[in-house]
């Protein structure tokens, strides 16, 4: 019986369009302001953006009084999609600022909005996993068409925890929730996350959604539980 669900966003309960179309292309805009002008954030921002650049100075072995350098080293990580800590922070800061500005409202399916809320209604915890850092995946879930999602969701895990394909990640999930693996039903739209969740002892389904899978729902059933949205994910 599944007792929690935890979701991935990207694909799953959101487009990627939105997330390359509109976010990745919002934070490369606004990195260099953003990050050249971090004196003008309240205290715990700029410490917080202080930290960070500190760890893409460190990965990057660039110096850190290099402004311009780190720059452009954030924005080429933009570019390239990596799924690298301190980027995940920094997009979320920036994604903040359009948030609250209006500039965009977070994209999340009517299936996944409806469904997150029966299965919450339900009993069943719900968990969100994303590369996207834990207050950006809370943006995300706060500005909705559908209103505030964030109060269906009991936690938030992101890269802190570990990378999204390694099988340890999801032990350290299956901890931090507290229940058995088996117990817990892991939905994402990437084979590999899918494959670490399961050797993990989780339960999986894989989201096959027409606009942002190029995968077969027929080739993709030969090796998963699989689902076109929610509606069709059975818990
Ligand atoms: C939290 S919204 C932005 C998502 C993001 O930055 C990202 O890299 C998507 O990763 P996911 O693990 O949700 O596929
Ligand atoms: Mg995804």
């Amino acid at each position: 019986m599944i007792k929690a669900i935890v979701t991935d966003i990207e694909g799953t309960t959101s487009s990627i369009s939105f997330v390359h179309d509109v976010l990745f292309p919002y934070a490369k805009q606004h990195m260099a302001d953003f990050v050249r002008q971090a004196d003008q954030l309240n205290d715990i921002e700029q410490q917080e953006t202080d930290l960070q650049l500190d760890e893409v100075a460190r990965l990057a072995e660039i110096p850190r009084d290099d402004i311009e350098g780190l720059i452009q080293q954030l924005i080429n990580w933009i570019e390239e999609d990596k799924k690298i800590t301190p980027l995940k922070a920094l997009q979320g800061m920036i994604w903040r600022q359009g948030y609250q500005q209006g500039d965009f409202v977070g994209h999340v399916y009517k299936d996944a909005a409806d469904y997150l809320k029966r299965w919450h209604d339900q009993g069943i915890d719900l968990y969100v996993y994303s590369s996207g850092s834990v207050s950006a995946q809370k943006l995300i879930f706060g500005y909705t068409d559908f209103g505030d999602l964030t109060p269906l969701f009991k936690g938030y895990f992101d890269t802190q925890i570990g990378g999204k394909r390694e099988v340890e990640s999801y032990r350290h999930i299956i901890d931090k929730i507290g229940l058995k693996g088996e117990e817990i039903l892991f939905l994402s739209d990437i084979e590999q996350e899918l494959e670490a969740a399961s050797q993990a002892s989780m339960k999986t389904c894989w989201l096959i959604r027409k606009n942002d899978s190029k995968m077969s729902i027929h080739e993709a059933a030969k090796r998963y539980l699989v689902a076109r949205d929610f509606s069709e994910i059975v818990v």
